[in-house]
């Protein structure tokens, strides 16, 4: 139930491994698009898998074609953050009302695969039950049961994810769901299906750990994993507004920092901070779940705090440098939240673009893959987007990499210094070459740490 980035991933990597899958989802617009063979989202691989999964795979709106005999159906809707920081449970109630009507006879796993608050498990089977027993007036006797498996992937390696994941994490008080869920996962666990030819197994990648646990603890595996990252992050970025003020260089340190194995290199790359539809979402939930016991957080919190200073101190290092930013043009290289999606949720772009405006700047928007859904999407500041990477350098006063998309790195950055007013670039990944750009004539800035001899 849902096709987004996780329903769709999931159902299709689940067929590709030989399940018949029925994706369900509200949008007519998306089962019409998946039914003529094309994905509504950019996601690498999905299409292909998508095309050699076809013969398992079906694509509706409705649910009464999805439920009725099936033996696990996952829900996968969108869980939003409200205005307190809690998630909007709506399209979950929604989603467990409709399965609630449409079971039938066989036992039926329901899978939250949604990010959902702790104690969700026991809300979505409470709702089920009342569902089924309104709508086939009896009481439900052992038709269902409800079991949590939170989802790990990242957007823009989603199905390398989902067939190659880290671990999979199994939730529930009722061992015939882990059985009929262990089952289902087998080939994964095993790592015994065929890879697809465009995405090989990576050699390390031996047999999948399954951590089977209870409800409540699956459920807070995947917020404590989300904000365990998240902080990472905003540690690095940290530590990078220090290597800032003592001058030394943060690539250098957080290098040095997470090769000790207890630490690990992985998420400590330092920028303008986390984005996305999961990392701002799920500390917000988890801070709003610990209020719900009077009890608060500050390490997450803090790295929330610390990730907002980031989006506000591209602007600042660019005020630093010109001085005055009302009138200038400043070029953004990069909407979506990371390279390889399309997908603009809390994206800093968004933000950075608006603080540059509030300033009084003119900004000049440029995304390879992003753009249609940026312009529908944020139609206020569409006419801001540029149809080429030439159009963001042309008179600019400077130009802030926000998202590291290949192309991007791999530009003729010799090519645009000519054409910009001041030929400013700011690093906001770390991740281009601070010599290399200084000998073409550029003036470097980076947001985290400057590197030394610079
Ligand atoms: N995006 C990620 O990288 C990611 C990774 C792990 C976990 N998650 C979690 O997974 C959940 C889904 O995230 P997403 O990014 O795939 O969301 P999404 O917004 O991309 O997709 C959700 C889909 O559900 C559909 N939908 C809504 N209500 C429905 C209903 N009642 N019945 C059927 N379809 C319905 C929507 O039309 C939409 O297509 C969230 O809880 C999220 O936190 C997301
Ligand atoms: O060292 C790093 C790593 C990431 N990021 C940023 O962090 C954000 C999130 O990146 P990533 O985690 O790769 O993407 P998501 O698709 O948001 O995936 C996260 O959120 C998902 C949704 O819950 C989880 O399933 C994944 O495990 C978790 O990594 C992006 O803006 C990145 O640019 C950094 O700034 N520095």
């Amino acid at each position: 139930m849902g096709t987004g980035y996780v329903g769709l991933t999931t159902g299709i990597c689940l067929a590709y491994l030989g399940h018949e899958v029925t994706c369900v989802d509200l949008s007519q617009e998306k089962v019409d698009l998946l039914r003529a063979g094309r994905s509504p989202i950019y996601e690498p691989f999905l299409d292909e898998l998508m095309h050699e999964a076809a013969h398992n795979l079906t694509f509706t709106t409705d649910y009464a074609e999805g439920v009725p005999g099936a033996e696990v159906v996952f829900v996968a809707v969108q869980t939003p953050s409200l205005p307190d920081g809690q998630p909007d449970l709506r399209f979950l109630r929604m989603a467990a009302e409709s399965i609630g009507k449409t079971i039938d006879g066989e036992f039926t796993v329901v899978v939250n695969k949604s990010t959902v608050p702790i104690g969700s498990g026991n809300w979505v089977e409470s709702i089920l039950r009342e569902s089924f027993e309104g709508f086939h007036s009896r009481r439900a006797a052992g038709e269902f049961a409800v079991a949590s498996n939170p989802e790990f992937l990242r957007e823009g390696s989603a199905i390398h994810d989902t067939l190659f994941p880290d671990r999979i994490v199994i939730g529930s008080d009722n061992p015939r769901s882990l059985d009929v869920l262990n089952r289902l996962y087998r080939a994964v666990l095993n790592q015994s299906f065929t890879a697809p030819t465009f995405l090989p197994r990576p050699e390390e990648v031996g047999a999948v750990p399954l951590v089977s646990t209870d409800l409540a603890s699956a459920e807070l595996i995947k917020y404590a994993a989300n904000a365990f990252l998240a902080l990472k992050i905003s540690y690095i970025n940290e530590i990078g507004k220090l290597a800032n003020k003592v001058g030394a260089d943060i690539n250098q340190v957080a290098r040095g920092t997470g090769l000790d194995a207890r630490i690990g290199s992985r998420f400590l790359q330092p920028g303008v901070g986390w984005g996305g539809s999961c990392f701002g979402k799920d500390t917000a939930a988890l801070i709003a779940t610990a209020a719900e016991y009077s009890y608060d957080m500050p390490i997450v919190s803090a790295a929330r705090e610390v990730n907002q200073r980031q989006r506000e101190e591209a602007v600042n290092k660019l005020l630093d440098e010109l001085r005055i930013l009302k009138g200038r043009k400043i070029g953004l290289l990069g909407l979506a939240f990371k390279p390889n999606t399309d997908d603009l949720r809390d994206s800093p772009a968004i933000d950075i673009a608006k603080l540059m405006i509030a300033r009084g700047a003119r900004v000049k928007l440029h995304d390879p893959v992003a753009a249609e859904r940026f312009r529908a999407e944020q139609p206020e500041l569409a006419a801001s987007l540029c149809e080429s990477v030439d159009e963001v350098f042309d008179d600019s006063d400077a130009v802030v990499l926000v998202t590291e998309w290949p192309q991007y790195l791999e530009l003729d950055w010799g090519k645009y210094v000519g054409l910009m007013r001041t030929p400013v670039v700011l690093d906001g990944r770390n991740v281009l070459d601070p010599q290399r750009l200084s000998r073409l004539g550029y003036t470097y800035l980076t947001i985290a740490g400057r590197p030394v001899g610079l």
